[in-house]
């Protein structure tokens, strides 16, 4: 499904149908509601938008404004817009395509208000498309990207659904309006925690096609001298260009390794909170927030570094990657803004970091925070295992955890609200967030590597990925590194060079591991990435498919060219 959607360029009209409204009423909805409704949704007899997000807030999902008032006189709610920044704005499918939409609406009832709680209303007729008496809908315009997708606005005025609309799996409202609490208040935010996890999936994707195509081309493309008179390089052996393209190629498998830990992780914790145990929600939270954040923001600056990779014909259209780029845009803020998302798992470090403090043992992908040693032992490590790189990201982490945590107190010691203490923190809360999402992803492609069993050959080349991923992260970010000792300077160099041993030693199998994403042309949907290598040729047939070359003199050379030359002439 993340393939088909890829290829759809960030989606059109259905793309939210498929992963956000079908899946919140699996999520959501009773099992009556279910028999309801699921099968319609999944053989496509309604379409369906999942509209949270309002003009005036998106990250705040307790400031929603949009009323859901229960009248218990006729068993309905009352589904309401009373300002103009309640009006429901960015939904995908929402303005022209979906007739049907589960709304995030403030829940009140015997005169209390419940907080956000999800409603099935339809907003179109299913014979004539026209929107239902008292809403107003429409598209909200040209975007950066996605604009196959007609994200829109609704209004509703007083709009009247049975009570049995609302989503009712975790908390009910009973006929007579009371209301019953469900296991989590969170619950309700179920769906995207869900969701986030798939644009962890979507992010190694979308790096994985920007890798194959830049490489690709990079084979190619073939330009000066690399040394006086012999025939123009391949452009991919420049160190400079695997420099450029191999970290992206490593964090597109480093991440696809990621997302897959996501989707067990998240099938394994629902199932548990299916049986009632709340336990693993929090940790589920605060790792697709943290990998969501950070795959997508990593996505879209190695994207860009693709694009540069190809030079000039990268900033065309016919590379496919600015289409690439503006979808990565796209992740970085749909479905919880990236800094919001990282300071959710900041908090939850924060939690962890005082239970261990106190004494508590922590598991999971928390568990090192504990058993890393505050105090650090240096010395000439050996930077090419894995083992001690991985154990040196988790120093880092643990060290900038401590670091964010230990100076949040500090600065409540001194008095300060722990509101005001969290945001004058917050800049090293996100970074200490982002070094522990960073020693997941590093950790995880390294026991991921261990597992490949088909051919040795395999597991060698994604070892060096793996190691050249690891590298190229402790080089980027040495001081953080360095700052306590736990790295030396002599490390940081022995990193360098193994990184560059690395380039050369990926460089042969580049090729064979972007084939291996198996990413179709179709998908690709770009002429530098083309298979079969023959790019010249068609990005000649494709500039030729330009709208402009559709006549051979265009229509602005009569209406504005020709006069503005021949005044111009006559003056001369
Ligand atoms: C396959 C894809 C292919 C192509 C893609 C193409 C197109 C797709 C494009 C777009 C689709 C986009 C869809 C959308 O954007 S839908 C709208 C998404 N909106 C959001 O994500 C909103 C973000 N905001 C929030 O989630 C919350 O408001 C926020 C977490 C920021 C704060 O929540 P709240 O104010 O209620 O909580 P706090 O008081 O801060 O915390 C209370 C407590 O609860 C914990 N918490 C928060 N959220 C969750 C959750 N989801 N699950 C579990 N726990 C949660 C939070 O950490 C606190 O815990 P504690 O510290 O223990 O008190
Ligand atoms: C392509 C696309 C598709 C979308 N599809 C849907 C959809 O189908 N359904 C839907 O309901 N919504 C959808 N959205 C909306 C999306 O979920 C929101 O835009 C997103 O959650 C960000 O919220 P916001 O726009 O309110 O940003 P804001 O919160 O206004 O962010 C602006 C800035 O404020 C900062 N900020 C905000 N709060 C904090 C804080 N607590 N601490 C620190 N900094 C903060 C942010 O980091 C950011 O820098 C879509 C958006 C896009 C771009």
């Amino acid at each position: 499904m993340a393939a088909a959607l890829q290829t759809l360029g960030g989606g059109i009209g259905i793309t939210l149908h498929w992963i956000a409204f079908t899946p919140t009423i699996e999520q959501q909805a009773t099992e009556e509601q279910k028999k309801k409704w699921l099968k319609l949704a999944q053989d496509v007899a309604i379409v369906g938008a999942y509209a949270q997000t309002e003009m005036g807030h998106g990250t705040f999902v307790r400031g929603l404004e949009t009323t859901a008032t229960y009248d218990p006189s006729t068993q309905e709610f009352v589904i309401n817009s009373p300002t103009l920044t309640s009006t429901k704005w960015w939904p995908g499918g929402l303005g022209k395509t979906a007739n049907h939409a589960t709304v995030m609406a403030q829940l009140y009832t015997r005169g209390k208000c419940y907080g956000p709680h999800n409603f099935m209303v339809q907003i179109r007729s299913l014979e004539n498309h026209q929107p239902c008496p008292g809403v107003t809908l429409g598209d909200i315009g040209p975007k950066m990207e996605s604009n196959g997708n007609d994200n829109g606005f609704a209004r509703f005025d007083h709009v009247r659904i049975p009570r049995e609309n609302m989503l009712m799996k975790f908390a009910r409202v009973e006929a007579d309006g009371t209301y019953v609490q469900p296991p989590s208040s969170k619950l309700a935010y179920s769906n995207m925690v869900y969701l986030r996890g798939t644009f962890v999936m979507s992010a190694a994707q979308a790096l994985a096609s920007a890798t194959t195509i830049a490489v690709r081309y990079s084979c190619v493309r073939r330009q000066s001298e690399m040394k006086p008179g012999e025939p123009e390089p391949q452009i991919l052996e420049y160190q400079t260009q695997q420099y450029k393209l191999f970290p992206q190629l490593a964090a597109a498998y480093a991440f696809w390794f990621a997302s897959w830990f996501m989707t067990q992780q998240h099938g394994s914790i629902t199932g548990s909170m299916e049986k009632g145990d709340m336990s693993g929600l929090a940790e589920l939270h605060a790792l697709s927030a943290g990998l969501k954040s950070y795959t997508t923001a990593v996505t879209a600056r190695g994207i860009d570094v693709c694009r540069m990779a190809c030079g000039g014909h990268g900033y065309s259209h016919a590379s496919g990657l600015p289409a690439l780029f503006g979808g990565a845009a796209a992740l970085c803020t749909a479905e919880g803004e990236n800094t919001v998302m990282m300071l959710q798992t900041a908090r939850y470090l924060v939690k962890c970091f005082a239970q261990s403090q106190a004494g508590k043992r922590l598991t999971g992908t928390v568990a090192y925070l504990s058993a890393v040693q505050p105090s650090p032992v240096a010395g000439n490590r050996n930077m090419s295992d894995l083992g001690t790189l991985v154990a040196a990201f988790q120093h880092r982490a643990a060290r900038m955890v401590r670091h964010a945590a230990m100076q949040m107190q500090g600065e409540m010691q001194k008095g300060k609200a722990r509101e005001d203490a969290w945001n004058s923190c917050s800049v090293l809360l996100i970074k200490a967030a982002e070094a522990h999402v960073h020693s997941f992803v590093v950790r995880n492609f390294a026991e991921t590597v261990q597992t490949v069993e088909v051919d040795e050959s395999v597991r060698a080349v994604l070892t060096s990925l793996c190691q050249l991923y690891s590298l190229y992260g402790i080089t980027e970010h040495a001081g953080d590194f360095l700052k306590d000792g736990y790295l030396t300077g002599r490390d940081i160099d022995a990193a360098s060079s193994h990184l560059s041993a690395m380039l050369a030693r990926v460089r042969p199998d580049a090729v064979a591991l972007v084939d291996a994403f198996d990413l179709h042309d179709k998908i690709l949907r770009s002429v530098l990435g083309r298979y079969d290598g023959r790019v010249y040729e068609h990005l000649y047939e494709w500039a030729k498919k330009s709208p402009l070359n559709k006549s051979e003199v265009h229509e602005s050379y009569y209406k504005y060219l020709q006069p503005f030359l021949k005044s111009n002439r006559a003056k001369l």
